[in-house]
């Protein structure tokens, strides 16, 4: 059974070995090697330095092709026209699935032809020389942004290539994106990741881990979310991660997600160790978008809002093209400049708003219970705890794919638009928690003169792509 320990270095080179035998690239791929390489970059270029001495929020978009000169273009142009303050690299669904063979060809069919054959940038087959070129060609720090249950050999060519900052976790990178993955194998797979992020820092190269807040980018409750970047942290300090950035996806209620912002910082800085540098970052709505590029605009903005009143230390920004799929390098530009100017205009101005206390009160407490719930299922073991607690369902993640989840809880939207639970499934919520869901989603109900039901649910998934918050009856 897994169990929240620190990988020995024994452990770790044993399993570095054999990671680094997966593909031809990651031979290169040493610590040792890559050490002076991180010496030798600008404190610019330090991700996490960039980060946390940041004192407005930093914007970040995300963005990926396949050829390394057609990427460093794309950084380049989101850098200058885009003023985005951090860069991302998104890595291609081959590599997320290890499939190094498919990456490479479709790689080469990108080189043979203009059309992109991937929708990412295969940094296992670009090795760690590829990667070092990327760093050295622009100006800004990079993130490695993907969605890989496996991200071991991934991480140790990107983290010698350069890269300072790599999203996901064993759980965000489970849960909401692969059904066969063994919750208990992923958690195993990231210690490797995280302990070789601990490495780093512990040679003078501070690496910034980001958990995946949005989960499945649907409904998800602000608790769950929250109780997911925690454990997740916790797991990554065991390893010796010392910056972490918690994430939190946008419902698109603004005292929710106000309150959600705050509730994250503040139980973040709370359950974490000390020496973990905690910081927090939005991502602009995850759900459907509206195809009008003018309304999807008014989503990025209403996000851009948010974090002027919230000030999470970084926002990952959409583009008015979300709704077609990868956008256009201007249109991704386009995105940073909305969030940019409403930002910028907004955080000017005071604006109180009513509840929001009220609602981070009630976050903090299902907070709590789930992670006490996670403490007690694994008697003290963060590791174990975890995958127990989603085996019992005590914790779990609406519309999760996984086999390691129960999926058994359903969210619906209240008479405000905020995130409630309709279905509780099994969560480790007591039963005034239960109540206080149940009379607000009661009230939608007497407002659109219907039951709570699934309608509801289904109603509020496509609600905000159809242009509305409430996916209110017709
Ligand atoms: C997590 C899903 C998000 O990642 C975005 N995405 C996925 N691949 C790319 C990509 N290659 N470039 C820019 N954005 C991307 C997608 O538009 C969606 O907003």
């Amino acid at each position: 059974m897994v169990r929240d320990e620190q990988l020995s270095s024994d452990g770790l080179a044993t399993i570095d070995e054999a990671v680094r035998a997966e593909w031809p690239t990651g031979e290169a791929a040493t610590v040792d090697d890559a050490i002076a390489f991180h010496e030798g970059l600008p404190p610019s270029k330090e991700f996490a330095t960039v980060l946390e001495s940041a004192t407005e929020p930093l914007l970040q978009p995300r963005a990926g092709v396949a050829r390394l000169d057609e990427q460093i273009e794309l950084l380049t142009y989101l850098e200058e026209t885009g003023e985005a303050d951090l860069l991302p690299t998104t890595i291609d669904s081959y590599t997320r699935d290890n499939e190094y063979g498919k990456a490479r060809t479709g790689l080469e069919k990108t080189r043979e032809s203009d059309a992109d054959a991937l929708n990412g940038f295969p940094a296992v087959n670009h090795g760690v020389d590829g990667c070092r070129t990327l760093v050295e060609s622009v100006d800004g720090p990079i993130e490695v942004r993907h969605g890989t249950p496996d991200a071991r050999l991934l991480a140790a060519v990107t983290l010698a290539g350069g890269f300072q900052s790599f999203e996901g976790g064993p759980i965000s990178y489970n849960i909401p994106y692969t059904k066969r993955g063994d919750l208990a194998t992923t958690i195993e797979h990231w210690q490797y990741v995280d302990r070789l992020a601990g490495v780093y820092t512990e040679r003078g190269v501070r690496i910034n881990r980001e958990p995946f807040g949005p989960l499945t980018g649907t409904l998800v409750p602000p608790s769950i979310a929250i109780a997911i970047m925690i454990v997740e942290g916790l797991l990554a300090a065991t390893q010796g991660v010392r910056s972490l950035t918690l994430g939190y996806g946008q419902v698109g209620n603004v005292v929710q997600d106000v309150a959600a912002l705050r509730a994250l910082r503040a139980l973040g800085e709370e359950y974490l160790p000390n020496e973990v540098c905690v910081t927090t970052v939005f991502h602009e709505w995850m759900g459907g978008f509206p195809p009008d590029e003018a309304r999807a605009n008014g989503v990025i903005g209403l996000g851009a809002l948010t974090a002027a009143i919230a000030r999470p230390d970084k926002v990952i920004t959409k583009s008015p093209q979300e709704f077609q799929g990868v956008p256009t390098k201007e249109a991704n530009a386009a995105g940073l400049r909305t969030t940019r100017q409403l930002l910028d205009m907004a955080m000017e101005q005071r604006l109180d708003i009513d509840g929001v206390e009220s609602e981070q009160d009630l976050i903090e407490r299902e907070t709590r219970s789930l992670l006490e719930a996670v403490f007690e299922h694994g008697e003290g073991d963060v590791a174990r705890g975890a995958v127990r607690a989603f085996e019992t369902g005590a914790l779990d993640v609406p519309f999760a794919p996984s086999e390691s989840a129960k999926g058994a809880c359903l969210p619906a939207r209240d008479d405000d638009g905020r995130v409630r639970l309709f279905d509780f499934g099994d969560l480790a919520f007591d039963d005034e928690i239960k109540e206080i869901h149940a009379a607000r989603l009661e009230r939608r109900a007497e407002t659109e003169d219907r039951s709570t039901s699934f309608h509801m649910v289904a109603d509020d998934v496509d609600a905000i792509s159809n242009g509305r918050l409430i996916g209110r009856p017709s």
